[in-house]
Order: structure tokens, then C-alpha cells, then sequence
């Protein structure tokens, strides 16, 4: 569901909302797009949330469709859940409550007290906690879990600068993974599924996993190995397993928590992400400019001038000066420009004078006969 404060920031004169099967843009949160073929109508498409791997982005690139997401929208909630589930792993929260709650009699205060004894948990101040992945869940997390007393080990070898300014120094980064898993009593995941990243933690990391350590996955399924998990914690090297991503393996076991990826479902993270979605693609729908994309490049130029024509063109050479010839061809000044590139796909917003529309359209014509070109938008300011 998207929070109706994100659906708001469409004008109703403007824009049409669900009405067409054929939309200029779409706003999605972890819908699976793999098997949805979205037409080559689709400028845009913002993911209000962190994780992308639900969108095909090399078909979107060909396809001249930028890939929004929302950085950091949900990375409270998440850390949050974070501390709740560490909490649940290290005190037997539940089991005491269904214990209490299924007392009865004149004296359950004294049973609850008699009981107790039973109850008994272990604390997480002390412990080490490995926090793989800092961005801006994992940066979050690791600030908390050093707050509640716990001592830090990090490890991201890709670390923004942003994140990595986030930090506290006082917590240590490891170069290596293994170094992580073999210090942590708890380790927990705040990675993107990316093929690099498709099971990262398998049976090799969980034999150098410490043992009796409680592992963590609010990620992704697909980055920790549910069978090397399932190994792991009938060998006892893993004492307990808790993730947001559901399996018909974890069925039936105790040592295995689920919840319902629930990681960024508050009312607070929901409203950030969908409005955060939203005016993002408003703003490349209006004006060509990118921002929080995932595979272009971050393009923003003020729009002065009465016409913008904005080009998703291949990363090749000499696609500028293709591009400038024919507008000099057709003695159309250029006011202002800017051209960026990202991989294999480039970006190009050229700002000048308002044009006739027929000259517009010949211009589209003459700019999509470069092979290179993959679309031209036009905008009026
Ligand atoms: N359970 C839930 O509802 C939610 C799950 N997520 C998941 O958590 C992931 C992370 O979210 P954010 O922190 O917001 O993203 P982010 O992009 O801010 O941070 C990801 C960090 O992981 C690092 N990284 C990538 N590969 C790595 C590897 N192999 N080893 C160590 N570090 C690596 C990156 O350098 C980056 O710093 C998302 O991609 C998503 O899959 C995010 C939000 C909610
Ligand atoms: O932001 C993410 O990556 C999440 O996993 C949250 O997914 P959701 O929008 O709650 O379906």
C-alpha cells in the first residue's frame, strides 16, 4: 500500500492516478516487476523504499526507464525492529508472557513470582554484535547496538562517504568477513540482494560463524543460504535464526523467529517513503532533473529557459556533439546543458527558447534517427 500523503503530492488536475493501463510512471513498494512487462510508456518508476531487487533495472535502462528508490525512508523503522528482535533473541519475552498469561487463581502474583526463576535471560550489554552492511539501516543499527553496551564490529568494503561519516569512530571496521563472523556473538545483514551478494552467508560463513552466535536477516532472501541456515542450527553452530523473510523451511522450528517483512512497515516509514517516492518523480516528470536514482546518473539543472528536451542516449562517444550539430542544423540556441553518464546509459538536458510545435516535432524525429538516442522527452516550463 501506498500511504495516501504520497498519493497527495499528484495535483488532481494534473495527474491521473490508476486510470490507464498504459501510466507514464509507476509507484511501487517491493512488488516483484520481474514477470510484470512494464511498455515502453513507463518514464519512471519509484520504488518507495530501499531494496530494487524487485525491478528488472537492466531491461528499465534499455528501456529508457529511470529507477527511483527512497535512501534511508524506512532505515529507523528497520533499526528499530533491529533492537526488538535482538531483545526477543536474548530474553525469553514470549515464552514468559504465554506463561503469564495462562495463569489463573486467587494467587497468580505469587505463581508469577515462584515462576519466574524459569525466565531467566542473558543480557545484550557487553556482547559483540557484527554489522554487515553500513549504510543507512546498518549505520543506524550499529549506533543503537553501541548505545545498549554492545561492542560493534562493521564491515561494508563499499561504504558511501555519507555513511561512513554516520559513524561513530568508536566503532571499528573489519577488513575481512570472516574476521566479523568469527568475533560476533550476533551478526546481523543490511545488504542489498545483488547477484554479488546472492548467498553471502552460506555454509562456509556459518562454519566460521562463532559458535552459539544469533544471526540476523532483515535484508533479503536469497543473501543468507536457508539450508546452510537449517545446517547450522541442527550442528548448533547457530543458536538462533531471526529474519523477515518467510520459508516453508522455517516451519515448525524454535530456534528460527520470523516476521513478515515487516522491516520498514510503520506508519512513519511509509509516509516518508511514499511521499519522498512521489516527489521525486513528480520532479522528473516536470522538469527532466534525477535525483535517488539507482541506474542513472543524478542530474539536476535549474529550468530557466521556456523549452527543456531531455535525451537517454548510450554512453558513447561523440554523442554531444551529434546532438548539438542537429540542433545548430536547425538554428535552435542553446541556453543551457548538461550531460552525465551512469555505466552503459547517459543523460543529456538541453534548454532553449520556446519552439513552434512543428519544429518540435521534427527536431524529436531528427534527434531519435541517432541509433544511440533511446528516448527525447520535451517540457514546457
Ligand atoms: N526488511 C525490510 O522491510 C527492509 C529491508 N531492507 C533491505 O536492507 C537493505 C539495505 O538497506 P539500506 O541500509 O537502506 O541500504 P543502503 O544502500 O543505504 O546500504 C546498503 C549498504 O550495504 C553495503 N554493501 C553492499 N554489499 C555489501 C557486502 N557484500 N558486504 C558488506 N556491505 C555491503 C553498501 O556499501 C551499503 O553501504 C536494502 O537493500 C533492502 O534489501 C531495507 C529496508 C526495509
Ligand atoms: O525498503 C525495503 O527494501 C523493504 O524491504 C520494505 O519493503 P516494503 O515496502 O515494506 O514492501
Amino acid at each position: 500500500m501506498i500511504a495516501q500523503e504520497g498519493l497527495n503530492v499528484f495535483p488532481k488536475e494534473t495527474y491521473k492516478l490508476n486510470e490507464t493501463d498504459k501510466p507514464d510512471a509507476l509507484l511501487i513498494r517491493s512488488q516483484d516487476m520481474h514477470k510484470t512487462h512494464f511498455g515502453t510508456s513507463v518514464l519512471a518508476i519509484a520504488r518507495a523504499g530501499a531494496g530494487v531487487n524487485n525491478i528488472p533495472l537492466i531491461e528499465a535502462s534499455s528501456n529508457g526507464t529511470v529507477v527511483f528508490n527512497t535512501p534511508g525512508s524506512n532505515a529507523n523503522a528497520v533499526k528499530e525492529l533491529i533492537v526488538a528482535m535482538l531483545l526477543i533473541s536474548t530474553r525469553p519475552i514470549f515464552s514468559s508472557i504465554t506463561w503469564a498469561k495462562k495463569l489463573n487463581g486467587a494467587d497468580v502474583s505469587l505463581q508469577t513470582e515462584k515462576g519466574k526463576n524459569h525466565f531467566a535471560g542473558t543480557e545484550l550489554k557487553g556482547k559483540t554484535i557484527g554489522v554487515i552492511g553500513l549504510g543507512a539501516v546498518g549505520s543506524r543499527v550499529a549506533r543503537a547496538a553501541s548505545d545498549l553496551g554492545m561492542h560493534v564490529i562493521g564491515y561494508d568494503p563499499y561504504i558511501s562517504v555519507e555513511h561512513a561519516w554516520r559513524l561513530s569512530n568508536d566503532i571499528p571496521r573489519a577488513g575481512e568477513l570472516a574476521d566479523v563472523l568469527r568475533s560476533s556473538d550476533y551478526v546481523t545483514v543490511h545488504i542489498p540482494y545483488t547477484e554479488e551478494n546472492k548467498d553471502l552467508i552460506s555454509e562456509e560463513e556459518l562454519q566460521q560463524i562463532k559458535k552459539g552466535a544469533i544471526l540476523l536477516n532483515y535484508s533479503r532472501w536469497g543473501i543468507v543460504n536457508e539450508n546452510a541456515v537449517i545446517k547450522a542450527l541442527d550442528s548448533g553452530k547457530l543458536k538462533k535464526y531471526l529474519t523477515d523473510f518467510s520459508s516453508n523451511k522455517f516451519i515448525d522450528r524454535d530456534d528460527v523467529i520470523v516476521t513478515p517483512h515487516i522491516g520498514g512497515t510503520t506508519i512513519e516509514a511509509e509516509v516518508c517513503g511514499a511521499k519522498m517516492a512521489a516527489q521525486t518523480l513528480r520532479k522528473y516528470l516536470e522538469t527532466g532533473n534525477i535525483v535517488n536514482s539507482v541506474n542513472f546518473p543524478t542530474v539536476e539543472m535549474d529550468f530557466i529557459s521556456e523549452l527543456r528536451i531531455t535525451l537517454i542516449h548510450q554512453n558513447v562517444p561523440n554523442m554531444v556533439g551529434r546532438i548539438t550539430t542537429i540542433l545548430a542544423n536547425d538554428e535552435i540556441n542553446i541556453d543551457n546543458m548538461i550531460n552525465r553518464s551512469r555505466d552503459k546509459i547517459a543523460y543529456t538536458m538541453i534548454d532553449t527558447a520556446a519552439i513552434s510545435e512543428d519544429k518540435l516535432d521534427e527536431l524529436r524525429q531528427e534527434l531519435l534517427a541517432i541509433p544511440e538516442v533511446i528516448r527525447v522527452r520535451t517540457l514546457n516550463k
